[in-house]
């Protein structure tokens, strides 16, 4: 039995009042429980086509469906807050209400939730997102920026969607705050079953997470493959100006001696090595 997609995109095109043509003719099938990084140089489309996924762009013309909703078409808004969620890239453009709590409830309330609804899934957004009950008192703009980033995952996550975008997850976070938000973000896929993409600049970070790869360039859909697929396609990412991780550069110099050009972790490194030696067969 072949797999519903949930979200579909068909030869979509975007463009800005002024005319630029922001995503050209892309077309994608997203299935549930993927992990996928959408990449590319600034300004390729990336952004504009996350916001095209999650309606609050209307597609110049192709489709888009999210969850068997067809975005173009009026009155689903509701029902898709519920399906795709957008993290922004800085939390402080997503953050208004005057304390935590009423953050996380604001869009429950706004689909129509009771009251007791509302608590249980700000309760439970919160747990997930890691959002102590003790800040629920507390202004959202005093919270560290760490916190901040939180609780805009704990107000998306109230919601339940299904597919979870988020805009550049990494972008002025330190070594440690970039890994926790990557393996939170890791077990909202495993755990929560949620599909998430992410849009980055960070070719490490696709390397360690994510599952599959979308390159994008001049609104143009470039590739779309594995991490190691994509990594290993080096004409492709010279065209889009992507480098590959270093740990792949390294694999792709060691071609010579049997070593997949796609390597994309440390851990498929040691293994192709290994077996290279002969001590291990399959
Ligand atoms: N409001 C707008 N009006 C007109 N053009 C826009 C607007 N927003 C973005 N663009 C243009 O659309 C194209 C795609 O921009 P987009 O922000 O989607 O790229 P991106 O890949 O997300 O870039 P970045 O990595 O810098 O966020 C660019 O040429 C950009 O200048």
């Amino acid at each position: 039995m072949t797999q519903q997609s949930i979200v579909m995109v068909e030869n979509l095109e975007y463009c800005y009042p002024d005319g630029t043509r922001a995503v050209n003719q892309v077309s994608l099938e997203i299935f549930p429980g993927e992990f996928i990084a959408l990449i590319g140089q600034n300004g390729c489309g990336k952004t504009t086509l996350s916001k095209v996924l999650n309606g609050i762009f209307k597609p110049t013309s192709g489709t888009v469906t999210v969850d068997g909703l067809d975005t173009t078409r009026p009155k689903v808004k509701k029902q898709l807050v519920t399906a795709i969620g957008y993290i922004f890239q800085n939390p402080d453009h997503q953050l208004f209400n005057n304390n935590v709590f009423d953050e996380i409830a604001y869009a429950p309330r706004n689909i129509g939730c009771t009251e007791s609804e509302v608590r249980e899934r700000v309760s439970e957004a919160a747990r997930i997102a890691g959002v102590r009950p003790e800040l629920f008192g507390e202004h959202p703009f005093f919270l560290t920026k760490g916190l901040r980033q939180r609780v805009a995952i704990a107000s998306i996550l109230s919601l339940k969607p299904k597919v979870i975008i988020v805009d550049e997850p990494t972008t002025g976070q330190d070594y440690r705050q970039s890994i926790e938000i990557m393996e939170f973000l890791q077990e909202l896929n495993r755990q929560h079953g949620h599909t998430i993409i992410i849009i980055t600049h960070e070719m490490d970070i696709v390397a360690q997470y994510a599952k599959r790869a979308v390159v994008m360039h001049q609104g143009h859909m470039l590739l779309d493959g594995t991490v190691r697929e994509v990594f290993g396609a080096r004409e492709i990412l010279d065209q889009a100006s992507l480098k590959p991780p270093s740990l792949t550069a390294l694999a792709q110099a060691w071609q010579a001696y049997g070593i997949d050009r796609g390597i994309a972790t440390p851990e498929e490194l040691y293994r192709q090595w290994r077996r290279r030696c002969g001590y291990e067969t399959a």
